[in-house]
Parts: C-alpha cells; structure tokens; sequence
C-alpha cells in the first residue's frame, strides 16, 4: 500500500522498549460505523482496538450509543475499566436511535458541535471501518489537520483492506494535483490496533500551513503531549 508506506516518514521516536505499554495520549477518538459490517473481523477490529486502548492506558472519545461497532469498541473499554466519553447530539438521545451507551455521556447541540468536541476533547483519532458518518468525521478531521487547526495523528485501521479503495483515491488524488504530496502524510493506516496505535504514537507532525486559527484556538492548543522521558511507546 503506498500510503502506509509514506507514512513512515512520521515515525521518527526512539525503539520502543518492551514491557512498557504506557501511552503519550490520554485519550484517543474512534470513529466508527453505527452497524457491525458483515464480517466478523471488523467486529474483532474494534474489540480488539478497546483493548488495545485499555493496555496503553487510554480512555475513549468516540459518537455515543451502543450500536455497531460503536458498541463493541465503547464496551472494550468501559470494560477495561478505563473511561469513555461519548459525545451525542441531542436530537440523536432517544434509547431507540443509539442504543444506551457506557460512560460519560456529553449532549452537544448538533453534528458540527459534534465533531468539533471530539476534535477538542481527544489526543489522536482512529477510524475503523464504517459508513458515510465515519468517513465524514475521519475526512473532517483530515481536513483540519491539512489546513493547520491541529497537529494531532489520524489512522485507519485497515482491517481486511477495508480502506485499500479509499487510500488509492488519496494517491490518485495526490498525483492528479489535488493533494499536497505533504498533506499525504497526515494519513497513518495499519492493518492491526497494535500497529496502528504504535505507529500514532511515534508520529512526528512534518506538515506546516503557516496559517493562524483565531477561532480554533482550544483545537489547535491541543497538542499532542510529547512522550515524557522515560516513557516508551510500545
Ligand atoms: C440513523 C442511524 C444511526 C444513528 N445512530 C448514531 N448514533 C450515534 N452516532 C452516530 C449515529 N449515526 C452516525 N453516527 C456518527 O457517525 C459515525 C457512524 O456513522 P456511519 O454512517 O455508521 O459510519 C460514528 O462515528 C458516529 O459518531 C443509521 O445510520
């Protein structure tokens, strides 16, 4: 996969030492679909992604509610003992629409205050697979990061290729002049949560707008924590 393998230009911490697991992030946002998918691997994908969180210690931003895969990724770690916040429009709280979900609950007043609280409230973002709302969030959340108004890492867990199509689009897109070859980089994938999440965590931002987002400022002053000396990575 050609973006996976341009996004190596990102990792640029330390080898990680083995045994310790802790993180640099507090907590990361999930993006996911609001159903399981048809195969069973994606539905394993985000278990195991709430698991993985819960190892490094990280607590969970994510939609809200309980249904598909933002169901099984929330109880992941609610399970795990860690926190999660889930961040629901007012009109989407009806039980029947989102199912009960496990945590702190935040009710926002629309989709856009939506996406801008998780944007706020979460270190990096992973997007599992999932539909037009997953895509919405993760291409939002990219294009934030392409214009500047935060530096924070994004991955794709790419389960079973689930995001093959959609990483040929960005280098298409790339090589048809639409793309900065730069703003390529902001996308991180891998096919696992492990991988992935140790990729995140040794991604150095290389990309620089130059552009100052007055009405942004609590996204953009959320920056990513760099790893405090004597905490590994992986
Ligand atoms: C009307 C439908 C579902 C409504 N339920 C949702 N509850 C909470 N969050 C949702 C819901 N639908 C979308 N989201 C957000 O978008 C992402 C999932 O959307 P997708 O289209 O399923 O990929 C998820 O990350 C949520 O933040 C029936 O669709």
């Amino acid at each position: 996969m050609a973006v996976e393998a341009t996004a190596e230009k990102n990792t640029g911490a330390a080898a990680p030492e083995s045994g310790d697991r802790r993180s640099r992030f507090r907590r990361i946002c999930v993006y996911c679909g609001s159903a399981k998918g048809r195969k069973a691997s994606y539905q394993d994908a985000a278990v195991e992604l709430g698991k993985e969180l819960v190892e490094r210690g990280i607590d969970l931003v994510y939609g809200g509610g309980s249904i598909g895969l933002m169901g099984l990724v929330s109880h992941a770690v609610h399970d795990g003992g860690r926190h999660v916040i889930g961040v629901i429009p007012k009109s989407l709280m009806p039980r029947e629409v989102t199912g009960e979900p496990v945590g702190e609950v935040r009710a926002v007043s629309g989709m856009h205050e939506r996406k801008a609280e998780m944007v706020r409230s979460a270190d990096a973002f992973i997007a599992l697979p999932g539909g037009y709302g997953t895509l919405d969030e993760l291409l939002e959340v990219l294009t934030w990061a392409q214009l500047g108004i935060h530096k924070k890492p994004i991955g794709l867990l790419n389960v079973d290729g689930f995001y093959n199509f959609f990483l040929s689009f960005i280098d298409m897109a790339v090589s048809e002049g639409f793309i900065q070859e730069d703003a390529r980089h902001l996308v991180i994938s891998a096919p696992t949560a492990k991988e992935l999440v140790l990729k995140l965590e040794e991604y150095v931002p290389d990309y620089e707008i130059g552009l100052v987002w007055e009405d942004q400022g609590q996204i953009t002053h959320g920056f990513v924590p760099e790893l405090e000396p004597g905490i590994a990575s992986s």
